[in-house]
């Protein structure tokens, strides 16, 4: 994912970010052919990568090509309680022809994470330990690297957000507004993790409708950060649509959270 923090206003930011896909797209079929350029179910690119810093050679190389450089980050979802196996995290847990070799501990994630940020501009990790790797994150999150978000280690659940808001576990909170329920519960959570001082990210989900209440939302709660998914295919749209609309209707008065993004 890239955030595009040195745009002024959400409009920018959107081409900047429509621009860098579009880079992406000519740098995946100049490496893999066209058939590198399928899309996944959020919209992003697919190709047959063979490693991490593969998949985020070519995001730097798509920005780099955009000529934004400094004014777009890149954030990864790792998502590692896909592949925690025990205390341990496969990272060939894809690859039909693993060694077996790839395992690392908790301590080796946190150097690997620790390398990935000073070589890239990483400033946003999701999920970068299992959902039940409380002392990882936690100690991951006291270095103060990078923003570091719960998305399956929270799931969006008020007693896991106390818990991980008392033991500093993480520093920002993936809202998912399904797996809540409910506005008036949404407003509670996103307040818990404002007055922890947390960044907020309004989440889409995997099977998305067209349906653009979360671009609402996002605006409405103060998120400062949303996720939809890369600009394309019609439900991803539907949500940078809204937000266009309202920064429209809003004018001089709409606030785009930029280089502020982590304390909206
Ligand atoms: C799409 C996501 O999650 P899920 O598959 O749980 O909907 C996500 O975290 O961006």
């Amino acid at each position: 994912m890239i955030l595009p923090i040195g745009a002024k206003k959400f409009e920018e930011s959107m081409q900047m970010g429509s621009e860098t896909y579009h880079h992406l797209k000519v740098v995946i079929t100049e490496k893999y052919g066209a058939h590198g350029c399928n899309v996944g179910e959020d919209g992003g690119f697919a190709p047959n990568i063979s490693s991490f810093r593969e998949g985020l050679d070519l995001v730097k190389e798509a920005i780099s090509r955009t000529g934004y450089n400094e004014r777009i980050k890149i954030a990864i979802d790792v998502s590692a309680t896909d592949f925690c196996i025990g205390t341990k995290y496969d990272l060939d847990y894809r690859s039909p022809h693993k060694s077996g070799q790839n395992f690392k501990s908790g301590e080796d994630m946190i150097a690997m994470y620790k390398e990935l940020c000073a070589e890239y501009p990483i400033t946003s990790i999701e999920d970068p330990f299992d959902k039940e790797d409380w002392e990882h994150v936690k100690y991951f999150s006291g270095l103060g690297i990078c923003q570091v978000v719960g998305d399956d280690l929270l799931m969006s659940n008020p007693k896991r957000i106390e818990k991980a808001i008392r033991e500093s576990a993480c520093n920002a909170l993936l809202f998912k507004v399904n797996q809540i329920g409910t506005v008036t519960e949404a407003i509670e959570v996103v307040k818990m993790a404002k007055d922890a001082h947390w960044g907020v990210v309004i989440g889409q989900r995997s099977g998305e409708t067209e349906d653009s209440f979360i671009a609402d939302l996002s605006v409405g709660l103060a998120a400062g950060q949303i996720k939809a998914g890369a600009p394309c295919r019609g439900e991803r749209l539907a949500k940078y649509n809204q937000l266009l609309r309202i920064e429209e209707e809003i004018g001089d008065q709409a606030v785009y959270a930029g280089e502020d993004w982590r304390q909206s």
